[in-house]
């Protein structure tokens, strides 16, 4: 019999139960015990619904209040020492190490987030050292699946890998330097050890084991303790899933398929091409295939005729009993069902499927490739046949306008009309910034009043134009404030977004929105990805009221802020039927003409956001080249449009460069802001290394915490920068956008930044 499985669920509950509990005990309204009974009532839900969509394999263990690595990280006391000694309970040691803590006399950071693998989930980034002191604190598997039996569900556990554990983590402060956390393995072990053999004496019949370096270039390196921590895990363990995901095992295989593990769960979705390779590679071992069918990371139908045409193949090689049918990565990066979807059209929910109908969705399959008679199998078939068949019908119908408007894509389309030195002069005569230009990121302040009138204006109880009338009184305010501080080049604010890509999303043909469709980002923090859904035009204007209006009022000059095409895309669910590099290129034309139409309403500045250009790059480092190809030529594409005199922008809200520097340079943008306040002026040497040539605004201090920069602070940070950068091209701004600071430490620190700008131009004239 072919069984099925899923890898993971989301944690938010169907009607954001955890995101509320977990925010109000933060809040002091709830207790611990409070936030916990909520909780498990979430998880028992979870498991009843996958239950009864017929899910062989439920999984337990992989719940959280925060964040899964932060779980497995604390279960096994790997805690840096700032987050102990304070009298706090663990649970709030947990959430201070994921959040930070200030009150009651305690004030530690969170520590760092990173995005997990390409995915927009951060998790909290480990800290190891040689003191680094491992204990089962919890055993957190075999926990859960005590609490899923007792109420009656047989669960497969889940826990991270030892080795994705060290690898994912990083030397804390503590540490020696040259320490490397994978030389703790030999003092891991024996801590996985405890924990499997507790589990196998609990009666645990199988255990998910995730491994997803295991699609990294870099995993190779560790070929050897990945077998020798395998070896020693099975001696005393349930029967072990070796799960990997977003990617391929590639050279890998070689010896991930040795390791003496019971079964091996690969991601067919991003990469059924490795499908023959690994049958090759197990056919002759008794590993059992999981088979990742239905994607964990996108809101698509799965077609299964598709889906069975593949798994088939591996039946034919393996025989029904060692294969499994699964979702190719937990569901925690989709959303929990369509079923609270009300708005969508029916004939657009059709075409989707969440986490619980993905649940069934694997269910059928497994009960189709086992040659099930039941009628429900057969008629979920049919159904899905026919929905698929009107998907490929709605998706053949293509804007041709648009289509033929990116397959005539030309040369000289990305290329500005002039080189960078030429354009800086037309542009010092037609802005007249002066040197160290002050600028700000693009967003203010989203006040209350400005949610407010928003919700107000969504539910209908004010006008179109009452709500216009208030954002333009907003972007009034905004503009006055920035005169009286005296900054140099001005923004609009951005009041009327309600966030960086739906807006964007909202107002372009080819999107559809959900109600309900949360998807988690970092702790209780939840977005709600636009769905791209058919070829991307733009049907009017969509900022160019918002900075024409702004610069009306002012007769300094407006920058226009846009997101960049690049960014839209990899936080939104994009289209399966055509190419990343197809919708990004539509994406690119579409802010094309809002970049020349803001060009035409006489807004001489104009940036184009990509904070998400690195997250987008692949995991193996041979497909790097074609993606940052088309995702460059892509902002290239929106912003190339315009006349000299009109400076170009861009914005990064990172400091990581160092493998992708070239592309950095390729954009072309006259000017950059990057985040360089919380990095130190290595960083800036790079940009020296390289030779880059264009304007360049480093952060100069940090919007992610309320702290005021001293006046002194900012000046320091002005000075480390200029023993790196050319006095001629440095732009003096924060280091992102300011939506989610108050209004107080907005100015306070506006104001030192000004006076820092005014101290350099006469210190280095
Ligand atoms: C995450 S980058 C944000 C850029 C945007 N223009 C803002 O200021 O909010
Ligand atoms: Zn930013």
């Amino acid at each position: 019999m072919v069984s099925s499985s899923v890898l993971g669920f989301p944690r938010i509950g169907g009607n954001r139960e955890v995101k509320k509990a977990v925010e109000a005990y933060w809040a002091g309204k709830l207790s611990a015990e409070q936030l916990l009974e909520a909780t498990a009532e979430v998880r028992k839900v979870s498991w009843k619904d996958l239950k009864e969509r017929g899910v062989d394999y439920i999984p337990s263990g992989e719940f959280s209040l925060y964040d899964h690595v932060l779980d497995h990280a604390t279960a096994f006391n790997v805690i840096p020492s700032r987050y102990l000694g304070q009298d706090l309970s663990p649970l709030d040691i947990y959430f201070a190490m994921g959040r930070g803590r200030q009150a009651d006399g305690v004030d530690v950071p969170a520590s760092e987030m990173k995005k997990w693998f390409d995915s927009n989930y951060h998790f909290v980034v480990p800290e190891f050292s040689e003191s680094t002191d491992f204990k089962l604190n919890l055993n957190r598997a075999l926990i859960s699946y005590k609490e899923a039996k007792a109420a009656g569900y047989v669960t497969r556990p889940v826990v991270l890998g030892p080795l994705t554990f060290l690898l994912l983590g990083k030397a804390g402060k503590d540490a020696k330097p040259g320490f490397e956390p994978i030389s703790l393995l030999p003092k891991l072990l024996p801590i996985y050890t405890q924990l499997l053999s507790e589990l196998k004496a609990e009666g645990v019949e199988w255990v998910q084991i995730d491994e997803p370096v295991l699609v990294l270039d870099s995993a190779e390196k560790y070929a050897a303790e990945f077998t020798s921590a395998y070896n020693e895990l099975v001696k005393n363990s349930p029967k072990i899933l070796l799960t990997t995901y977003f990617g391929r095992l590639d050279s890998n295989l070689k010896f991930v398929s040795k390791l003496p593990v019971a079964g091996l769960h690969i991601d067919l979705d991003r990469e059924p091409g490795q499908l023959d390779a690994v049958l090759a590679a197990i056919k002759d071992t008794p590993i059992v295939l999981s088979l990742g069918l239905v994607s964990g990371r996108n809101i698509w139908k799965t077609d299964f005729q598709a889906a069975i045409r593949l798994a088939q193949k591996a039946q034919d090689t393996l025989g029904p009993d060692r294969i499994i049918i699964a979702t190719s990565s937990s569901l925690l990066h989709t959303p929990v069902s369509l079923a609270s979807e009300k708005k969508l059209p029916a004939e657009t929910k059709d075409w989707f499927s969440f986490a619980l109908e993905k649940a069934r969705e694997v269910a059928v399959i497994a009960a189709a490739l086992s040659g099930s008679q039941d009628l429900r199998i057969s008629s979920a078939l049919e159904e899905n046949r026919e929905s698929i068949a009107k998907r490929r019908q709605f998706e053949s119908t293509s804007d041709d306008q648009v289509r033929k408007r990116v397959a005539a894509i030309t040369p000289d389309q990305l290329q500005r009309k002039s080189p960078f030195s030429v354009r800086r002069k037309a542009q010092q005569d037609h802005l007249k910034l002066p040197k160290f230009p002050t600028t700000t990121i693009g967003s203010f302040p989203q006040t209350k009043e400005i949610r407010a009138a928003r919700a107000k204006f969504t539910k209908g109880e004010i006008t179109a134009e009452e709500y216009e009338g208030f954002l333009k009184k907003e972007i009034e305010e905004v503009v006055r404030f920035q005169e009286k501080v005296g900054l140099d080049l001005l923004v609009h604010g951005e009041p009327e977004r309600n966030d960086m890509v739906q807006y964007f999303g909202e107002q372009l043909q080819g999107f559809v929105f959900t109600q309900n469709g949360w998807v988690q980002s970092y702790g209780s923090r939840y977005v709600r990805p636009p769905i791209i859904v058919s070829d991307v035009s733009r049907a009017a204007p969509m900022t160019v009221k918002w900075s024409s209006y702004a610069q009306s009022v002012s007769s300094k000059p407006m920058k226009g802020m846009l997101t960049g095409p690049v960014t839209i895309l990899n936080w939104s669910f994009p289209r399966v039927d055509v190419s990343r590099e197809i919708q990004s290129k539509q994406l690119a034309l579409a802010l094309r003409d809002e970049v020349i139409d803001l060009e035409s309403a006489g807004i001489q500045a104009i940036q184009v956001d990509e904070p998400a250009i690195r997250e987008g790059l692949p995991l193996r480092r041979v497909d790097w080249d074609n993606y940052l190809t088309w995702a460059v030529d892509s902002f290239r594409l929106s912003t190339a449009g315009v006349k000299d005199t009109t400076q170009t922008h861009s914005h990064f809200c990172y400091s990581d460069f160092d493998d992708i520097f070239p592309s950095i340079q390729r954009l072309d943008a006259d000017v950059i802001s990057i985040e360089a306040s919380k990095s130190d002026m290595k960083l800036l040497s790079t940009f020296k290394a390289f030779g880059y040539s264009n304007e360049i605004g480093p952060g100069v201090y940090d919007i992610h915490s309320p702290r005021v920069p001293g006046e002194q602070e900012i000046k320091d940070r002005v000075a480390a920068m200029l023993a790196h950068l050319s006095e001629d091209l440095l732009f003096i701004n924060p280091d992102c956008g300011l939506k989610t600071r108050g209004w107080k430490e907005t100015e306070a620190s506006l104001k030192n930044l000004v006076a820092a700008a005014r101290w350099a131009r006469e210190n280095y004239p």
